[in-house]
C-alpha cells in the first residue's frame, strides 16, 4: 500500500516499546488510524499513554517497534522532521502569544508553517493572505467573533479552541490530541466535539482523553490501554460491552 491509497493507515504502530528502567511502559503496542477516523485511547492513570504520544511525536524514544505515518517509517525522524511532514498535535496553552491577538497567534502558526520566521509579525499583520487563511481557521474552530480580542482574554475552553487552531495552521495529516477536554465545562465540551467531529473527514486524529462522554460520543474506533499493552480495540459499541474494558478501565460507571 501506498501514503496515496485512501484505504492505506494514515497512522500505524508497530509493537512499539518503551521501558524506563525496569517498567515497561509500553509493550509491543500496535494500532492503526484509518484516514477520516478518530482513534481513541484510554486507560486508567499511568497505563502509559502520555508515553505513547511521545513515541508518536518523536518526543520520546522508543526501544523497538516501528511508527509508520504516511507510508514513511518515521521511528527514527525528530520532532520537528516528524511535524513538516504533517504530525500535527495540540500545543499547551503556555505556546499561546496572551498579548497578541487570536487571529494574530493563528497568522503566525500560518507563516511559520510557510517557512518564514516569528521576527516578520509586522510583515504577517499587513498580509490578507495569511490573514484570510488565519480567519478560515478561526471560523473552523468556533473562534471566528474572537479574533479582534487578545488572546490572553479568552475563556479556558476558548484557549483550547485556540490550541487546535495553532495545530490546523500546519495542514496537518494527523492530530494527536492529549486530553483536549481537560478542564473544560460542560457547554464548552459540547462545542468541543462539535468541532472535532466537523474536522475529522479532512483530519483524521488519535485522540487520548479521560473523559468518556466524549471519548464514546467522538471516536469510531478505541482502544484500551492497560499497564502498556492494548487490551481491547473496537467500535464504540464493542467497547463498551466488553466486559473485560468494564472491570479493567470503566468500573462500575455506565460509560455514556
Ligand atoms: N520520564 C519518565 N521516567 C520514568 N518513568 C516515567 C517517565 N514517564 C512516565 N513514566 C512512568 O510511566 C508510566 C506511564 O506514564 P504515562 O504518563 O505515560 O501514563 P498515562 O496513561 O498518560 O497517565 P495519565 O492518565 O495519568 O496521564 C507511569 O508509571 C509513569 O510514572
Amino acid at each position: 500500500m501506498t501514503a496515496q491509497d485512501p484505504k492505506a493507515p494514515i497512522l500505524e504502530l508497530k509493537a512499539l516499546n518503551k521501558a524506563y528502567g525496569a517498567l515497561q511502559v509500553t509493550r509491543d503496542l500496535s494500532l492503526a488510524v484509518m484516514p477520516g477516523e478518530i482513534h481513541a485511547v484510554i486507560g486508567p492513570n499511568g497505563a502509559g499513554k502520555t508515553t505513547l504520544i511521545g513515541q508518536i511525536s518523536g518526543e520520546t524514544s522508543s526501544d523497538s517497534g516501528q511508527v509508520v505515518f504516511g507510508g514513511k517509517d518515521v521511528t527514527g525522524w525528530c520532532v520537528a522532521s516528524r511535524a513538516r511532514a504533517g504530525l500535527g498535535r495540540t500545543f499547551q496553552i503556555t505556546a499561546i502569544l496572551p498579548e497578541f491577538t487570536v487571529l494574530e497567534n493563528v497568522a503566525l502558526g500560518v507563516q511559520a508553517h510557510q517557512g518564514h520566521s516569528f521576527r516578520f509579525l509586522r510583515a504577517a499583520a499587513s498580509d490578507q493572505k495569511l490573514n484570510d487563511k488565519a480567519l478560515q481557521i478561526l471560523g473552523d474552530v468556533g473562534l471566528a467573533e474572537r479574533a479582534a480580542l487578545r488572546a490572553g482574554s479568552l475563556s479556558h475552553g476558548e484557549k483550547r479552541m485556540l490550541e487546535l487552531a495553532l495545530a490546523l495552521a500546519v495542514e496537518p495529516k494527523l492530530l494527536l490530541l492529549d486530553e483536549p477536554m481537560a478542564g473544560t465545562g460542560p457547554d464548552e465540551t459540547a462545542r468541543l466535539i462539535g468541532i472535532l467531529k466537523s474536522l475529522k473527514s479532512r483530519c483524521p486524529m488519535l485522540l487520548v482523553e479521560h473523559d468518556m462522554g466524549a471519548v464514546f460520543q467522538l471516536a469510531d474506533r478505541i482502544s484500551v490501554l492497560v499497564y502498556g499493552e492494548i487490551v481491547a480495540s473496537g467500535m464504540p459499541e464493542e467497547i463498551r460491552a466488553d466486559p473485560k474494558v468494564r472491570q479493567a478501565y470503566l468500573g462500575e460507571d455506565d460509560a455514556a
